[in-house]
């Protein structure tokens, strides 16, 4: 494991965005996801030590997560600021600079954007705006980093590339994405769904891979989840079969709420 939280509590005056949350995330790729509200912000938001926790600890990489150097972890949040008339490259290379390693031109390759390193922030559409932020993040090799909502206003081919990007990266780091969009989450590693403030679910390695298979539907109402046997016995009883499905996680998260 690379991140454990436990009972982490964080409020607004009587809203309780985190409420006595705990968790573990994996090495390599996890999903933070939970409905508007749910308190996914507010978690990258302690996490980068923009605000402190009511109460709760976190530990990343064995340590107090206030103990980790600021350039072991990077973060995109979900509002794009930049300043308007800084260029991709320019700004890439010197966040590089600053965090001691200097690796904005693989990370521009990988992040697809050498068509737009040498424009302007203003000059970029939205998409492109995100995937610069998104990029930034990697930019020094940190050893962690937090996106919040990186495919907000990306196109599907896009974030397509991006994930495979994403399962690129996330062997040499760990990665942790916030979204309240439920796709693009096979493949992953660790997964944590938030509801009002509450963990509703922690699925980490083999939990997460039993999440996914397929349905077996029979004419009687039975219904059989990835077991075969089972299948092959009610058919050789002379159970007919209706259909057969494929299952997601999206599936399983759809159904917690
Ligand atoms: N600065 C703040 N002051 C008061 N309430 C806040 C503040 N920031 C967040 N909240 C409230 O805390 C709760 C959790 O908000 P948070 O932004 O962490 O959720 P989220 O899961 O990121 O939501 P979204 O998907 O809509 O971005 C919400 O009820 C929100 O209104």
């Amino acid at each position: 494991m690379f991140l454990e939280c436990w009972n982490v509590s964080k409020s607004y005056g009587e809203i309780k965005a985190l409420d006595n949350v705990s968790f573990v995330l994996d090495e390599g790729l996890s999903f933070i996801l939970g409905p508007n509200g749910s308190g996914k912000t507010t978690f990258i938001k302690i996490m980068s030590n923009i605000i402190r926790p009511d109460s709760g600890n976190i530990r990343i990489f064995g340590r107090d997560y206030l103990d980790v150097p600021a350039s072991e972890l990077g973060f995109a949040y979900e509002k794009i600021v930049f300043p308007p008339n800084i260029r991709v490259k320019e700004y890439l290379s010197a966040v590089g600079h600053l965090r001691g390693n200097d690796n904005s031109d693989e990370i521009i390759t990988l992040f697809e954007l050498d068509k737009v390193k040498n424009k302007r922030f203003k000059e970029l559409s939205q998409g492109f705006k995100r995937r610069f932020l998104v990029a930034s993040a990697f930019v020094g090799n940190p050893r962690a980093v937090f996106l919040d909502e990186p495919f907000s206003n990306v196109d599907i081919i896009a974030k397509r590339s991006m994930m495979r990007t994403f399962l690129e990266l996330k062997k040499k780091l760990n990665i942790v994405i916030v979204s309240h969009v439920f796709t693009n989450i096979e493949e992953i590693d660790s997964l944590v769904v938030l509801y009002h403030g509450k963990v509703l679910a922690n699925y980490r390695g083999k939990e997460l891979s039993d999440l996914t298979g397929f349905r077996a539907i029979f004419e009687d109402g039975n219904v059989i989840i990835n077991d075969v046997e089972k299948v092959n016995s009610l058919i050789s009883q002379g159970k007919k079969l209706v259909k057969i499905e494929p299952i997601s996680i999206e599936d399983w998260l759809m159904k917690m709420f």
